[in-house]
């Protein structure tokens, strides 16, 4: 079933094409020369379903909040994605290899795009709506981007720079009103064909760019292959996911982050429906009503709304069909997941990884959790805690988390930061690919993340990971969230200084009283030496929209930078 388009393709058994697809992923079975996604993964499934080998939940399960719900089957997504794929191919002009920057909020044409590009070979860039003129600029001039994609809250800042962009000649609107300069894709795409032949891809040929957020110089294009993504996830798609064809599973991502991506090849391969919710801000309450009233089985968050939602009183709530719940993208702090599980009876699975990679670590469905730790290493990967030559540390000891990539590259893994050969290469030490995180690795072979290279603290020669100290504030009530940073001190050089954000009812407290009570609390619960020396309460922490705590920036504001 990795045969070339243009012949239907057979159906086999769900569970031997999962199988065989998920050894491939382990690294059990080497990967096909050929492979396209919605061809050999989404157009088989769409088989199965039509050989009544599937359970009757849709494939794609939207909804507004306002009642307004868009369901499909896998044949019925096929069927729009080869629409979508003759819109990009004829009045586009898109050819296999071409970029395409995709930037929508959650909504249906962002799963129908992207697949209409792995049915084009046409290469996706995907981005956040919150991205500036300034944002769009170096994306769009320095990817060569051919297309971009968008909704209306864009268009002005598209309009403003794209004279700018030589290399873009189409910009494509989802929207239900008509702008001058923009094709209309919701029109084209009613007027477009069912019919398409899914361009032939090679694993080896480029699938996906994503851009780092830049935290250290100008955002870097990290390029995924065909192969890397689309067979890359099965794996944690069972085993940290457990998703099965039966299974509806709903991450609250927002689309421009690798998670999305993420989402998409660990549900489809299993055959289970991806939920979106359109979610224009993060919202508890709709949350946990959208748990409540749909049939989700499992659900992602990242750990900061984890952190709101045991914030909540979840006995009010009954979800209906929720069993399987994961998170990861930032450190989830113990307390968080013992609230959850103590409120809704269920586990929550921390995974770890980048958007260079695909799932690095996990705490997989079965095995023993260590509260605090991030799991062990997901193969096919081998992570090794090493220096910075690349060798490896004795386990217990920290340092930066490793990925091995000699002799043999991991198939499922970024191929280069594009035009960039200096960071591609700065970024392996030996053997390894260094993550620019640091972390040890305990004799039982779980890792735990203390954080990442730069926000590390030194402070009198000892070296403090700010999720450490910040688990310890989670544990006493009057924190809601926090984050911990490094800050100047003319003795020690640089001391722990936390930002907190106080839980309800703690907000009247005498500051300097409650500022003690928390240092002799973090004394109590950690090393003593971790202790925030400095505390500032704040009304709350700056955040990616992705829901990230972004330290470096009280860092800089700390160090004056
Ligand atoms: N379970 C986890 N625990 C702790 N940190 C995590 C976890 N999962 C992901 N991360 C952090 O998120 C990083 C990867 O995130 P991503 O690729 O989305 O880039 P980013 O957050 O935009 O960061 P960058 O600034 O490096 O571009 C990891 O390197 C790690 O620092």
């Amino acid at each position: 079933f990795c045969g070339p388009p243009g012949r239907p393709p057979p159906s086999p058994v769900p569970s031997e094409m999962v199988a065989t697809w998920e050894a491939i992923s382990l690294g059990r079975q080497p990967v096909p020369e050929y492979f396209n996604f919605a061809h050999d993964v989404l157009d088989v499934w769409s088989q199965m379903e039509k050989d009544g080998h599937r359970p009757p939940n849709p494939a794609f399960w939207w909804v507004d909040g306002l009642g307004t719900e868009v369901k499909w089957s896998f044949e019925e997504l096929g069927k729009q994605s080869r629409k979508a794929a003759n819109v990009l191919q004829g009045v586009c002009s898109l050819q296999p290899g071409d970029r395409m920057m995709l930037v929508l909020p959650r909504i249906p044409e962002w799963w129908l795009v992207s697949v209409a590009c792995m049915r084009t070979g046409a290469v996706m860039i995907p981005g956040v709506s919150q991205l500036t003129e300034k944002d769009l600029k170096y994306r769009l001039q320095v990817s060569r981007a051919k297309i971009i994609i968008t909704s209306d809250s864009l268009v002005p800042r598209v309009d403003a720079i794209s004279a700018d962009c030589p290399s873009l000649q189409t910009k494509l609107l989802v929207s239900d009103s008509n702008r001058s300069g923009w094709l209309n894709f919701r029109e084209l795409l009613r007027e477009a064909s069912t019919e398409h032949n899914c361009v032939r891809t090679k694993s080896g040929d480029p699938l996906a760019i994503y851009f780092t957020s830049g935290t250290t110089g100008a955002p870097k294009m990290a390029e995924h292959t065909q192969g890397s993504y689309s067979l890359g996830f099965v794996a944690s798609g069972r085993r940290w996911v457990a998703l099965t064809d039966s299974d509806i599973f709903w991450n609250t991502t927002d689309t421009g982050w690798v998670k999305a991506a993420w989402t998409l090849f660990s549900a489809w391969p299993h055959g289970s429906c991806i939920f979106v919710h359109e979610l224009p801000r993060v919202d508890v309450k709709v949350i946990l009503k959208t748990l409540a009233r749909f049939p989700i089985t499992t659900l992602c968050c990242v750990p900061t709304i984890f952190r709101l939602l045991v914030q909540e009183d979840l006995t009010r709530y009954q979800f209906q069909s929720l069993k399987h719940c994961v998170t990861g993208g930032e450190f989830l702090n113990p307390d968080v997941r013992e609230k959850w599980k103590s409120q809704t009876g269920l586990e929550l699975y921390e995974g770890y990884g980048q958007s260079e990679t695909v799932v690095i670590c996990a705490n997989t469905k079965g095995e023993n959790i260590k509260s605090g730790s991030m799991g062990k290493a997901s193969p096919p990967y081998d992570v090794q805690i090493v220096d910075d030559e690349g060798n490896i540390l004795p386990q217990g000891e920290e340092g930066n988390v490793g990925v091995r990539i000699r002799p043999t590259r991991p198939f499922c893994f970024f191929s280069c930061y594009l035009n960039n050969p200096e960071k591609t290469a700065a970024a392996e030490r030996g053997s390894f690919y260094i993550t620019g995180d640091r972390a040890h690795m305990d004799k039982d072979g779980y890792f735990w993340f203390m954080g990442r290279n730069d926000d590390v603290i030194n402070s009198s020669g000892y070296r403090i990971g700010p999720v450490d100290v910040e688990s310890a504030l989670a544990e006493h009530p009057a924190v809601l969230e926090s984050a911990v940073v490094s800050s100047p001190d003319p003795i020690r050089g640089e001391v722990v200084k936390a930002f907190i954000v106080l839980s309800p009812g703690y907000t009247s407290r005498d500051p300097e009283e409650l500022i003690q009570e928390l240092q002799e609390h973090v004394k109590r619960v950690t090393a003593p030496y971790k202790y925030p020396r400095k505390v500032a309460f704040v009304s709350e922490l700056p955040k990616t929209v992705s829901g990230k705590i972004q330290r470096s920036k009280l860092r800089n504001q700390e160090w004056g930078r």
